[in-house]
């Protein structure tokens, strides 16, 4: 992101990926620091979640590269200390207990079983620790997916269309939590479509498009001619649409 006063967490540099002949992204460059929330756009299909997938070191970019605190992720010791996960679409054993899902978690993250108990607390599904996953609503899934992220205690926070399935209440205490995280100096990027879900939260935005359309701070992005977030975003996404 612009301000260069802040060490950037997360580099991509001339990142791409092909699916075969499909290119999903193609040579993005960007950077986010610690401090502001950044908000990463783009409607359906525009390569989000490949890149994330990227700086999570799921898969290999056909060009470039993604790192978070200088280095690639691809050794999974490594990942799951630097960088909290949630990604949309995540898959839970649904028969175990959302206690032991996050105690099989702990094992795996190296991680002492007494942070089980306190995330529990943090996304309050403290009353339901002992319930089975399968009888859970999609609002309780993603405070668990999002517990799970936060198990580690890590710099970095990446977090797929958190908004999916969440109640107004709901979409309230992600955004609190969001931003305490950030205020203590986590690093946060958030991916999403919605765009009135995120627009009162994001500090910093990364529209793309297979490439990027626009990287810089929400105020730079709509201040200049009063414009709305979903006026801007269209005009960059859909130019013929927008006008
Ligand atoms: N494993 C894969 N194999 C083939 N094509 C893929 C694969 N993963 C993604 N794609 C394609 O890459 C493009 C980008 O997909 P991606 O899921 O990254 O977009 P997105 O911005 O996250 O979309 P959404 O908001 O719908 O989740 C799409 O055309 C998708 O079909």
């Amino acid at each position: 992101m612009p301000d260069s006063s802040r060490h950037p967490s997360i580099e991509y540099d001339g990142f791409s990926k092909h699916f075969g002949r499909i290119r999903a992204v193609e040579g993005i460059t960007f950077s986010v620091a610690p401090g502001p929330i950044v908000g990463f756009l783009g409607p359906n299909g525009a390569g989000k979640t490949t890149a994330l997938r990227g700086i999570l070191g799921l898969l290999r970019p056909t060009r470039g590269s993604a790192t978070a605190l200088g280095k690639p992720l691809e050794a999974p010791e490594n990942r799951g200390l630097v960088v909290g996960a949630h990604l949309d679409g995540i898959g839970f054993e649904t028969g175990i207990t959302a206690s032991r899902h996050l105690k099989i978690a702990c094992l795996a993250l190296g991680q002492p079983r007494s942070r089980v108990d306190e995330v529990l607390r943090e996304v309050d599904l403290a009353a339901l620790a002992r319930r089975r996953v399968k009888t859970f609503s999609t609002g309780m899934v993603q405070r668990l997916g999002l517990a799970t992220a936060l198990l580690g205690s890590r710099p970095i926070f990446v977090v797929d269309e958190p908004g999916n399935g969440l109640d107004p209440e709901d979409l309230r205490w992600l955004k609190q939590n969001l931003r305490t995280f950030a205020d203590e100096g986590g690093t946060v990027l958030v991916s999403s479509h919605q765009l009135a879900d995120f627009s009162s939260i994001v500090d910093e935005l990364v529209i793309m498009k297979r490439t990027v359309l626009y990287a810089g701070t929400h105020e730079s992005l709509v201040g200049a001619d009063n414009a709305t977030l979903e006026e801007k975003y269209f005009e960059l996404t859909d130019p013929f649409a927008a006008q």
